[in-house]
């Protein structure tokens, strides 16, 4: 812009101001637009942004005269049913506080400056409760009702929603880029429209002071013709028919077609109906203290527009729209005051636009100007207001044609210029600034309403902590002792159930060796003596009775050991309820007794053999349950019924009996029976063998004929009786030998190196077999108890961490929106917008 100095000192001071404004507000927008993208970042990468929903409060006023902003309900578009009480700062900052902590000051006497008059506290419904720039579109109905769309609403994701904010985010950038070309931008454009033939041409050369646009009774205007002074087209006078307005560049010939302002109206006839853009470049020759297009501080351009018929109406209003129209001149005829069309256009324009001016042209032609005055105005006053109210500068009644020497023409010039150049910051950089201040306020409403969910995040991340943490320590040292409980039950499960069982299956064995049935309370029958003829039968009947009542016995260890197994679980089951944190699930196992020793699984359905629960009691030996229906077991053997190698130990060895082979009768056995029967019954029945001895050995030294034949028929007389003793004693006999020989055959004899040692084999393999299957019971009891414990655990171990995350989180983003807070607070001070608001 050439020559400044030249320009009035007002325009120069408002040029200065101006700049300064503007490279504030560039500097704002540079600002935001980083702080936003920050913001999409941080809502990507670390906190999903939720979309903050505000419901005034009716009873604001009443309930807390004291507080210095309007209180809300707070909801979010995730979540709308549920409310917070909180309070929007009546500041244009509109930042949140949660109701309480303001409350809470108020009690402690906190004097805000605040308002105690009802004017001042405006009512909740007036305050700008939602987000502007960056609302979403969700059709929310009322928040915090639960029908309708409202209800529907919250549906959506939190994610989505925060999707569709980081879009509405992204739009806004685009904005403030536009935005920033805008405020850069040296350049004002003054748009002239209206009714067909109302005199726009003619205005427009008027304010030129030449004769340019074409000037017709009929509609001539086709196109848009924007006219820049000669300056900016290196001082030559040229129209520039554009191809495509979105891609005219100056410096770019194939954008445009030059033609000679002289075949303006040749191109405006070729133009008819096509809407085009003419760029028409002049030179203005007046000084820059009177020229509009030559002002020496804006390049301005004037576009003078087709009228508004059906065709152009459209176009038009779209192009009075665009951002970089600062000011609407509107040309009315008033001979024809405001057509229909012309009031529908400056009820739109009149909204959008903060700057219109009304030209209520060819008033030379009105003969009651007053009365024309006035019906105009009262048009006005309808349509647009904010004309009507500053009449004065906006509305002009003017005669186009005689303008030099029309003192209104120069009155609405001087308007003109003051609005373009003096007040041009505002008309210029209000739009950008408004923008600015607006989106900061979002800014601030959105952090700050996502502040309040991560300050109540850190309490409940604080409360999952303080009632997890304590849990988890617990858990974790309990785990050694709650081990060291279990492997206690265990072990003691099994010790008891090997020591039940040994002393069980004991008394057992001692009860057979002596004729008895192994268990005390049996149903096993010992059977009657069915005389000597039979008493082969009977030693077998005798055997199997007694191998039957050893089976009860080991049946009765085993059920000895099902009731330590339950007293065992049941320990485990309450070292697991007195350790597993209240909520975690207890074991649903039900113990059942009855299964433990059985030979059978089901498994999917089907009956499956399991090997190492098949019971043969003594396992590998061959010995145990079933005993009684062993065929090798039941089969007596003639030691049944004599015992010989018993009592041939017990009276010639050393007390001591062997576990001899049941090979059957050999020489030496058949040898002794004879001995045996005199032993036996001295020994046990008689007690006459001392006498035998004393006598045999009284015949030995006398070595007499006469004692040989007195001795013969003695000795005869002796075994005589002695068998006949034998025959009548086997009934009580054959038990206790059968009882004796069973017990033997079930026992191990072991040699130390100081003697005989004898171990009952068959008690201690049931013993083991008894104590493993209960220690299998108790195992399994204890397993899933720490199983339990280690999930428990585990399961706590994830929600501390997780409630540490997420006070982490939740921390960090707070500070996070406090660092936005003060920098939105930075960018409103830097621009100085609380001066242009
Ligand atoms: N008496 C009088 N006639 C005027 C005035 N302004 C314009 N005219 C006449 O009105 C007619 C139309 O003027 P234009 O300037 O072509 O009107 P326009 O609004 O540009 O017409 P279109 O662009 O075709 O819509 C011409 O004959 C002008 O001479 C005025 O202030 N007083």
């Amino acid at each position: 812009m050439a020559a400044t100095e030249e320009a009035s000192p007002t325009l120069f001071a408002a040029q200065e101001a101006y700049v300064e404004q503007k490279d504030r507000l560039l500097g704002g927008l540079g600002a935001a637009k980083s702080l936003i993208s920050d913001i999409r970042v941080f809502n990507k990468d670390s906190w999903t942004i939720r979309y903050p929903l505000l419901r005034a409060k009716s009873d604001t006023v009443e309930s807390s005269p004291k507080l210095r902003g309007i209180r809300h309900y707070l909801s979010f578009a995730d979540d709308p049913s549920s409310e917070t009480d909180i309070t929007l700062e009546r500041s244009f900052t509109r930042s949140l506080t949660l109701a309480s902590i303001l409350d809470a000051r108020e009690n402690d006497g906190h004097d805000s400056p605040s308002t105690s008059d009802a004017n001042e506290r405006s009512t909740p419904d007036s305050e700008p409760s939602h987000l502007q720039v960056l609302r979403l579109d969700l059709n929310l109905g009322s928040p915090g009702s639960s029908a309708g769309a409202g209800a529907l609403v919250s549906q959506l994701e939190k994610v989505s929603i925060a999707n569709l904010v980081d879009k509405r985010i992204a739009v806004s950038a685009q904005h403030i880029d536009r935005l920033r070309v805008r405020v850069e931008d040296m350049s004002s454009k003054v748009l002239v429209t209206g009714d067909v033939n109302a005199g726009k041409s003619t205005f427009v050369n008027a304010l030129l002071r030449r004769e340019v646009m074409p000037v017709d009774q009929q509609p001539c205007t086709a196109a848009f013709c924007e006219v820049h002074d000669f300056s900016e087209n290196d001082n030559v006078e040229e129209v520039h028919v554009v191809k495509d307005a979105a891609t005219y560049k100056i410096d770019d010939e194939s954008t445009y077609q030059r033609a000679s302002l002289d075949d303006l109206q040749s191109i405006m006839d070729g133009e008819k109906n096509s809407l085009g853009l003419l760029k028409l470049y002049l030179h203005d020759s007046r000084p820059l203290s009177q020229s509009l297009l030559n002002n020496g501080v804006v390049d301005i351009s004037l576009i003078d527009a087709p009228g508004l018929n059906r065709d152009s109406f459209k176009t038009t209003a779209l192009f009075s729209r665009q951002e970089e129209i600062d000011i609407v001149v509107f040309v009315v005829s008033a001979e024809n005051h405001l057509t229909e069309s012309a009031r529908s256009f400056l009820r739109t324009a009149s909204n959008e636009k903060a700057y219109l001016f009304i030209v209520v042209n060819k008033f030379d032609q009105i003969k009651d100007k007053e009365k024309c005055r006035r019906l105009v105005l009262d048009q006005i006053r309808e349509v647009s207001p904010r004309s009507y109210d500053d009449a004065n500068d906006l509305v002009h009644f003017v005669d186009s044609l005689v303008s030099n020497d029309d003192p209104s023409f120069e009155d609405l010039e001087a308007s003109l210029r003051s609005f373009v150049l003096v007040k041009r910051a505002k008309s210029k950089l209000n739009p950008a600034s408004t923008y600015l201040s607006n989106l900061l306020s979002d800014i601030e409403l959105l952090v700050g309403a996502n502040a309040i969910v991560a300050q109540e995040e850190i309490v409940r991340a604080k409360g999952d902590l303080d009632t997890a943490l304590p849990v988890l320590e617990r858990m974790k040292s309990s785990r050694q002792v709650v081990e060291d409980a279990l492997e206690a039950v265990e072990e003691q499960g099994a010790r008891s159930a090997t020591s039940k069982t040994k002393r069980m299956l004991m008394d057992a064995l001692d009860r057979i060796a002596e004729g008895l049935p192994g268990v005390e309370l049996s149903s096993v029958q010992m059977p009657s003596y069915p005389g000597l003829l039979n008493i082969w039968d009977y030693a077998r009947d005798v055997r199997r009775a007694l191998l039957a009542s050893l089976d009860m016995a080991v049946k009765d260890a085993e059920d000895e050991a099902r009731i330590i197994a339950t007293a065992g679980v049941q320990q485990v089951l309450a070292i697991g309820e007195e350790h597993l944190p209240a909520g975690v699930e207890r074991s649903r196992r039900v113990f059942m007794p009855e299964a433990m020793f059985s030979t059978h699984r089901m498994r999917n359905g089907k009956r499956k053999i399991c090997r190492d629960s098949i019971v043969v009691a003594g396992g590998m030996l061959g010995l145990g349950i079933g005993l009684a229906t062993r065929p090798e077991m039941i089969q007596p053997t003639f030691f049944d019924l004599l015992d010989v190698p018993h009592h041939f130990w017990v009276y010639c060895g050393d007390g001591k009996e062997n576990n001899e082979d049941e090979s059957g009768p050999s020489a030496l056995s058949i040898m002794s029976v004879g001995i045996g029967v005199v032993t036996m019954i001295g020994g046990q029945a008689i007690g006459i063998r001392a006498f035998v001895e004393s006598a045999v050995r009284i015949a030995d030294v006398l070595s007499h004929e006469t004692a040989r034949s007195w001795a013969a028929p003695v000795f005869g007389a002796i075994v005589m009786s002695a068998t006949a003793y034998f025959v009548l004693e086997l009934p009580s006999s054959v038990p206790r030998t059968v009882g004796r020989r069973i017990r033997n055959s079930l026992t191990k004899p072991e040699s130390s190196g100081l003697g005989t040692q004898e171990e009952p084999l068959f008690v201690d393999a049931h013993a083991a077999r008894v104590a493993r299957e209960a220690r299998k019971v108790l195992r399994l009891a204890a397993w899933d108890l720490k199983e339990r414990l280690r999930v428990a655990t585990e399961e706590r171990s994830r929600e501390v961490r997780g409630a540490e995350e997420m006070e982490r989180r939740a921390v960090r983003a707070k500070e996070w929106f406090a660092t936005v807070g003060k920098r939105t607070a930075d960018i409103r001070e830097q621009t100085g917008l609380v001066a242009l608001s």
